[in-house]
């Protein structure tokens, strides 16, 4: 029979009062009712089928647990004999599996099993634990735990206390938990303390605080292995502990994007599991210094100015976004910049190609770097100098629910690009139509002739802030005069954090970091391919 080898363990078990085979395999755990065999516990019939069947893959098991049930035949002994409770054995045990409910969102299903007797029972307990121990699952023990207690509606604690905590108690994961007390607590803890016992660090807050942990750790590690960061030609070094994010902010981009729902318990499970995904992170340089790294949006123009403003209504929490957002499109602003890009040489590969980033994305995986290349000694880099409303580079899609298909629907988690988005000067009508189209999930945001979009490896922006020479009227004496008008400046949001610096060299580094998370999964594909890929019982018929 096929991967026969792989059974660890198969045993009749009770499950919802009926007799099923119960087999342990090395990937994943079966059960079901047999179409022949077994009708007596502890005893089943070769060649056998399930009739019908659940599998689970053994890394979307939470945890396994001894169940203490009353089994029937004890409670009608105690009841004749007028005892309430007698110690009871523990032969029933429950898994607690990964249950998809819809629109990505994932919630634990317990599903118990009664055991012949206690041997039995703690064999069971004994193989799964063993498999979710394994180092291939790689499931964190021991993680570091920010809560930003400000950031979006500010009920980080809470959804900690209440919806966390006891989902890593029950995954056996040991949490040390600072909520911070500043801005930058948590970065500077990162920078300065003790971090070798831990296997991750997460937060639970939005984009900005994930920023706090991002920078700190890319800090650290480069600090730490003696790399000089500041230069943009140096390769860096990718840090050994894994981050992850809880929802707690007001954009969440970074987790929409990541689990495909800004949602507590979805999140939790997805750093239990201790799946990763390699995520692209762009360092931001100014001449010899670096500035900050950014893994979502870096955005100047009307979306610096939105941040800006945004943050005067920090009392409004998420909402603060479409309030500034509405107050900056009333007036609007204009820039100008000198912008310098490597595009990707791959043709195939652009902002409008329509691919997605799935789980398991074959085009991040398969897509080659030359890291170590210097990029400053490469002729292709293209130049382009004008006026726009909004530009922005967009590393990872960025959804989120201002913008559910995201900012740049087809960009990928780790292709090692970044999407250029510039909204050249065009009428007000025109840019809310733009943006209108980022907001809603249907036609291209990109298809109109004033957006410019390119796929980039690197890029140079220099804002331009004067504009030549403009004719004038002086109303005092009647004379025209030559004056030099000053053009506006605006300010970077990078990753919902505020850079006031305007001239900057960005660089993608391709699958810098690590983070708990599996990547948003294709729905339409699970529904079809979850037997043939991890159920035995399927496999076995084909
Ligand atoms: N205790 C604190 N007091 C004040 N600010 C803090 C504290 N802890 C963290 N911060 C800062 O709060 C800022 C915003 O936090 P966060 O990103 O969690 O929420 P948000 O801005 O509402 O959400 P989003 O970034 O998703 O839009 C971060 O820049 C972080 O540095
Ligand atoms: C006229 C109304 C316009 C409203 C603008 C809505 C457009 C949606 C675009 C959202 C961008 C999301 C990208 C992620 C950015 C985050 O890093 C950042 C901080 O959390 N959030 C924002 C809104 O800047
Ligand atoms: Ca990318």
């Amino acid at each position: 029979m096929e991967a026969a080898d792989n059974v660890l363990l198969k045993t009749v078990l009770i499950h919802n009062k009926k007799n099923c085979l119960v087999t342990l395999f090395s990937t994943h755990i079966c059960w079901g009712l047999m179409s022949c065999g077994a009708d007596a516990i502890g005893q089943y019939l070769e060649p056998f089928y399930y009739q019908r069947h659940e599998s689970v893959p053994i890394q979307e098991i939470i945890a396994i647990t001894p169940e203490k049930i009353q089994h029937a035949q004890e409670k009608k002994q105690n009841a004749s004999l007028g005892i309430e409770l007698i110690s009871l054995e523990t032969r029933s045990f429950c898994l607690h599996v990964v249950k998809r409910v819809g629109g990505h969102r994932w919630r634990v299903r317990k599903v118990i099993f009664d055991c012949p007797d206690g041997q039995a029972c703690g064999d069971w307990i004994d193989a799964v634990q063993s498999r979710l121990n394994s180092k291939e699952y790689g499931r964190p023990k021991h993680l570091l735990t920010f809560i930003n207690p400000f950031g979006g509606k500010r009920k980080a604690v809470k959804i900690y206390e209440e919806k966390i905590e006891p989902l890593f108690y029950l995954a056996g994961i040991a949490s040390e938990v600072i909520v911070t007390e500043r801005a930058n607590h948590a970065h500077d803890y990162i920078l300065e303390e003790d971090l070798r016992h831990y296997d991750g660090i997460i937060c639970v807050g939005g984009d900005g605080m994930f920023a706090e942990l991002l920078n700190g750790l890319l800090r650290r590690t480069q600090q730490d292995a003696g790399i000089h960061d500041a230069n943009q030609e140096t390769k860096l070094v990718n840090p050994r502990l894994k981050l992850g994010v809880i929802p707690g902010g007001s954009t969440d981009a970074v987790v929409y994007t990541t689990c495909g729902i800004n949602d507590p318990v979805t999140s939790a499970l997805h750093i239990i599991i201790g799946e990763t995904v390699g995520v692209d992170v762009c360092s931001i340089h100014q001449e010899n210094q670096i500035l900050r790294y950014c893994v979502s949006m870096l955005a100047y123009g009307y979306f610096g100015d939105v941040l800006i403003d945004s943050e005067k209504h920090r009392w409004m929490g998420p909402k603060r976004y479409d309030w500034s957002g509405f107050k900056r499109w009333c007036k609007k602003f204009v820039y100008e910049a000198e912008i310098s890009y490597l595009e990707c040489p791959d043709t195939r590969h652009h902002p409008r190609d329509g691919s997605r980033c799935f789980a398991g994305c074959e085009i991040c995986n398969s897509i080659q770097h030359s890291e170590g290349e210097s990029l400053y000694s490469d002729d292709k880099w293209q130049t382009f100098q004008g006026r726009f409303i909004s530009f922005q580079s967009i590393t990872m899609p960025c959804r989120c629910d201002l913008s559910p298909n995201g900012v740049s629907p087809s960009q990928h988690l780790s292709n090692g690009y970044t999407d250029l988005i510039i909204a050249k000067e065009c009428s007000q009508v025109d840019f809310l139509r733009h943006m209108w189209r980022v907001k809603s999930k249907t036609t291209d945001q990109f298809d109109f002739d004033f957006v410019e979009v390119h796929r980039v490896k690197a890029f140079k922006f220099r804002p331009i802030l004067e504009d030549g020479e403009d004719e004038e009227n002086d109303d005092s004496n009647g004379r025209q005069r030559l004056r030099t008008r000053q053009l506006r400046a605006s300010s970077w949001n990078c990753d919902g954090e505020v850079l006031t610096e305007g001239f900057i060299d960005v660089k993608v580094h391709h699958q810098l970091i690590k983070l708990f998370a599996r990547n948003i999964e294709d729905e339409r594909q699970l529904k079809t391919d979850f037997c043939e890929t991890s159920c035995y019982s399927c496999s076995a018929r084909r």
